[in-house]
């Protein structure tokens, strides 16, 4: 069967809008050619200029690929190689271009694509890598490392802050039709200015505007995602729609507001539990939940993890709810 992903020599260069490196009115390096190059500031281009990549260090790495941190034409950008998973090659090039669904999207709460490739010089085992995705580089840490690894305090007012920046991203997000389907604290990077921006979309999907729902994603519910956050309809294999997103924002803000790991226990009755016995983070233990505040960030938390998708807030409504809170 003939896969509906691609092959890299397909990928054309005209792929993204416009190519508009080079075409760019400051220079800040020059090609062997001698032309101008610059970071294009909006579009996204199909186009890297390897020799251009400096003082490239690794960031980390995760479950398809590797991030590096590389200066690229005068700015720092976050380099993600995209690697070919021998298990399940399928997986890793899903991967890869679920991640230009946000190419050509901007917006302050959305780490921002500069440049995707399926090709890079000296790669001489080409079965490798899958491509590779220039990015900006938002800064040195994402929201797992603040709640789990650091003891700086994390007050109810920045929770808030964090939560509508994440929020915000969503409303775009869902507003262009797509779903991340991956929100977690280790997905949202927080840059120098402290604003969240949600990353990694190797798991996202393009919603069929008319339907407003995406019935027929088999890699949905089988590789992408992390069990503990994702909605009950897709750990049963339902259609996925933007209130999945919803979902697991519940349990990241819950993460946010406890610092607590959300379940403990075997996978697979933690699994068995959220679909078939409504199992939810706690919202009796923590102090958080006893004041006024806390009380209102209760039932939005519920709302968020209902289990009828359709009761849970869009994101937009759960930004007015968050500006709301006293
Ligand atoms: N644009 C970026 N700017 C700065 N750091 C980044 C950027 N993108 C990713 N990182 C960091 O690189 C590391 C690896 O990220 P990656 O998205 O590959 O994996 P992950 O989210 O940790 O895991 P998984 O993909 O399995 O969910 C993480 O520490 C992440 O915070």
């Amino acid at each position: 069967m003939p896969s509906p992903i691609p092959s890299s020599r397909l990928l054309p260069k005209g792929l993204f809008p416009s190519a508009v490196v080079g075409a760019c009115s400051s220079p800040l390096a020059r090609t062997q050619h001698g032309s101008s190059l610059q970071v294009p500031p909006r579009s996204c281009t199909s186009v890297i200029h390897w020799k251009q990549l400096r003082s490239v260090e690794p960031v980390g790495s995760g479950g398809f690929g590797f991030v590096y941190r590389a200066e690229y034409l005068g700015s720092t950008v976050a380099l993600k190689k995209v690697k070919r998973c021998s298990k399940n090659t399928l997986a890793s090039r899903q991967s890869f271009w679920a991640e230009l669904n946000v190419a050509h999207l901007h917006h302050q709460n959305i780490v921002r694509v500069i440049a995707a490739t399926t090709s890079a010089p000296g790669d001489s085992d080409a079965d490798s890598s899958i491509g590779t995705i220039l990015m900006e580089f938002v800064g040195n840490r994402n929201l797992q490392q603040v709640i789990y690894g650091t003891a700086e305090p994390l007050e109810g007012a920045r929770c808030v802050r964090y939560a509508a920046d994440i929020a915000r991203g969503l409303r775009f997000l869902h507003s262009h039709g797509v779903v991340h389907l991956d929100i977690k604290p280790a997905n949202v990077l927080l840059s120098g200015e402290d604003v969240c921006k949600i990353a990694d979309f190797g798991c996202s999907v393009k919603l069929d505007r008319a339907r407003e729902t995406c019935a027929d994603h088999p890699h949905v519910s089988l590789v992408c995602g992390t069990y503990t956050h994702r909605a009950p309809e897709l750990l049963k294999g339902e259609a996925v729609s933007p209130k999945a997103d919803i979902f697991s924002f519940g349990i990241t803000l819950w993460q946010l507001l406890t610092r607590e790991p959300p379940y403990a226990g075997d996978r697979q009755r933690v699994l068995y539990a959220i679909v078939a016995q409504e199992l939810r983070p706690s919202l009796r233990d923590s102090a958080v939940f006893g004041c006024a505040r806390g009380q209102r960030l209760r039932a939005l938390l519920a709302a968020c993890w209902s289990a009828d998708g359709r009761r849970r807030p869009s994101a937009s409504e759960l930004l007015e709810l968050l500006q709301r809170l006293p």
